[in-house]
């Protein structure tokens, strides 16, 4: 299973992180979250030797054109966006050769049906609807996964800790990775590395 350990910023807590090897680190460029990494900031944090680990630039509703250019930055491998983008905007950022996570944020009214819509991204990711666009802490109902419409490999998010490593696979069609974020946390955006090691291993 990937894991991914996402809303990082800090150049030594980065560094701890990547001893451990992640499959997947997640940068927040959304001004409004307590995670927000700058453009300056950025460029340091790139040239920290990442290995094999993946960049994955988390956007909020943002601009086609920043997107890109922050790719074209070389701040990341992989978009996620995490707003309520129009698949034209995945389609787009595709023909630009991106691969793209789609966030779908799962609460009480869920509809698997709008998912179809999107079926130009690589991965799908499902977080827990709350009162921030993401990094609420909280975990949703899983058992609304278990529908045949999710049929693209997809990260499960929302509130994941250290306890949820051993989550059972076999309970979902297409569960690709899990996605750790303010669980892990000392305090926003930056890892307890204690805790980064217990969900990754030595
Ligand atoms: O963490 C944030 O501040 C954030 C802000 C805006 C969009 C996404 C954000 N984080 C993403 O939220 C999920 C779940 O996080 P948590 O485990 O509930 O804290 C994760 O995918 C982060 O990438």
């Amino acid at each position: 299973m990937k894991k991914k350990i996402c809303g990082m910023r800090e150049v030594q807590n980065v560094k701890d992180v990547l001893e451990y090897n992640p499959d997947y680190m997640g940068f927040i460029f959304y001004e409004k979250s307590s995670r927000f990494v700058g453009k300056d900031q950025m460029q340091e944090l790139i040239k920290l030797n990442f290995g094999e680990t993946e960049r994955v630039g988390v956007f909020v509703n943002e601009s086609f054109d920043k997107i890109l250019e922050y790719a074209d930055l070389g701040f990341f491998d992989i978009v996620q966006l995490h707003g309520n983008e129009i698949p034209e905007q995945v389609e787009k950022l595709k023909a630009e050769g991106l691969e793209v996570i789609k966030v779908f944020s799962v609460g009480d009214d869920f509809d698997v049906s709008e998912l179809k819509a999107y079926k130009k991204a690589d991965y799908y990711l499902f977080d827990t609807k709350g009162k921030l666009p993401g990094g609420n802490g909280e975990k949703f109902d899983w058992s609304v996964l278990n529908s045949a419409a999710i049929n693209k490999p997809f990260f499960l998010s929302g509130g994941l800790d250290e306890n949820d490593t051993n989550i059972d696979k076999s309970q979902f069609k297409n569960l690709y990775g899990l996605d750790f974020n303010s669980k892990l946390e000392l305090e926003p955006g930056f890892k307890d590395v204690i805790k980064v090691q217990e969900v990754l291993g030595t």
